[in-house]
């Protein structure tokens, strides 16, 4: 890819993220985990309020299982600190029972009870648990009450994963990689259950690889990569910091240094659908006027220039655009 100037790095993580006044249910402050030579977590700081969906987003080995593995009271820190509801969940992990619960990558359950018979079982466990009916509803699977657990699909035990974890009422729930297996129609029930648990202002935090869950989902969302947090923050707000993009065909006589200079704007030319593609990256403070004004500059020079810009498009980042920028950042940590 040939680049006119360099695309600014990535802005500095924000931190924890926490707003003044709200009812804090998860913070983690500068966590770090190690295995042996492997800094697997790296002062990673964020933290969860009730009500509220906090979508942890990441390359496979970013940290994120080892992030939620520590919240729930599975790994000592190797350094910094984590509270859920102000109690440390691996030293005080008593104060927290009820308060909590997490759907995890593996689940243990048995194959030869039915579902509802593992769902009475985790019901007699629990002090006031949801009723079955309810639960089973929540995660639809109604129809699937008299089914052996054995039977299952993997989408079906994901949901039943799930109905374990929100029939204890937790304040909240941690959900890793809760819908992989599932298809497009249990992702969307399990969005529905979420937004659901918001509304019963629980404290959900979530891992995922599907970047449409996190859009849809969170209220604010934070990206891992090797081990460290890179980006946080609200959705449109993490995209504003990456600017507007204003792309069309790179015109066949042209080259990249050919093309103009606009305001608040860094060119590049790549390649896209097998043909070259120019494309500006557009940032700055005034995020309503800097694309409107770098558009503006582009039309008039094409127009001066007797220049065609073909498939002319003009589009805010996507998270996409920032998790790829992020993930192909391949010097890994040593150069954050
Ligand atoms: N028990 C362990 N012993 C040694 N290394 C580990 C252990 N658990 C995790 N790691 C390493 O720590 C890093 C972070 O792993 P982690 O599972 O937290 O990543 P992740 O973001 O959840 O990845 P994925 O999206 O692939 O599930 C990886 O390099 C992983 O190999």
């Amino acid at each position: 890819m040939e680049t006119a100037q360099q695309v600014p790095p990535a802005p500095a993580p924000s931190g924890s993220g926490a707003e003044p006044g709200v009812d804090t249910a998860v913070s983690v402050r500068e966590l770090r985990q190690n295995f042996g030579t492997v800094q697997a977590v790296r002062d990673v700081s964020f933290d969860v309020a009730r009500g509220e969906v906090f979508a942890l987003l990441g390359t496979n080995g970013a940290g994120k299982t080892t992030t939620v593995e520590t919240l729930e009271g599975f790994r000592r820190p190797s350094g910094g600190q984590v509270r859920v509801f102000g109690a440390n969940p691996y030293g005080q992990p008593a104060r927290l029972r009820g308060r909590t619960n997490a759907v995890l990558q593996n689940s243990g359950v048995f194959p030869e009870l039915t579902v509802a018979e593992t769902v009475d079982l985790a019901r007699d466990l629990c002090d006031d648990p949801r009723p079955r009916g309810r639960t089973l509803e929540m995660v639809g699977l109604t129809d699937r009450a008299s089914a052996q657990v054995r039977s299952l699909s993997g989408g079906e035990k994901r949901r039943l994963d799930l109905a374990l974890a929100v029939l204890t009422r937790p304040e909240a729930l941690f959900l890793d990689e809760p819908t992989t297996g599932m298809d497009p129609e249990g992702r969307r029930d399990l969005w529905d259950l979420v937004s659901g648990l918001r509304e019963e202002n629980v404290a959900v935090l979530l891992t995922t690889h599907y970047l449409e869950e996190a859009e849809r989902l969170a209220d604010r969302l934070a990206i891992m990569h090797h081990g460290a947090i890179r980006e946080e923050g609200r959705l449109a707000d993490v995209l504003s910091t990456w600017g507007d993009r204003i792309g069309f065909r790179m015109p066949d006589h042209l080259r990249l240094a050919d093309l103009p200079e606009l305001p608040g704007a860094e060119a590049e030319v790549d390649v896209r659908g097998g043909e070259p593609w120019a494309r500006y990256t557009v940032t700055g403070e005034d995020g309503d006027g800097r694309a409107h004004r770098a558009m503006a500059a582009l039309l008039e020079w094409a127009d001066r220039t007797g220049t065609t810009l073909g498939r002319l498009e003009l589009r805010t980042a996507s998270l996409e655009d920032v998790f790829l920028s992020i993930a192909d950042d391949t010097a890994g940590p040593a150069s954050q």
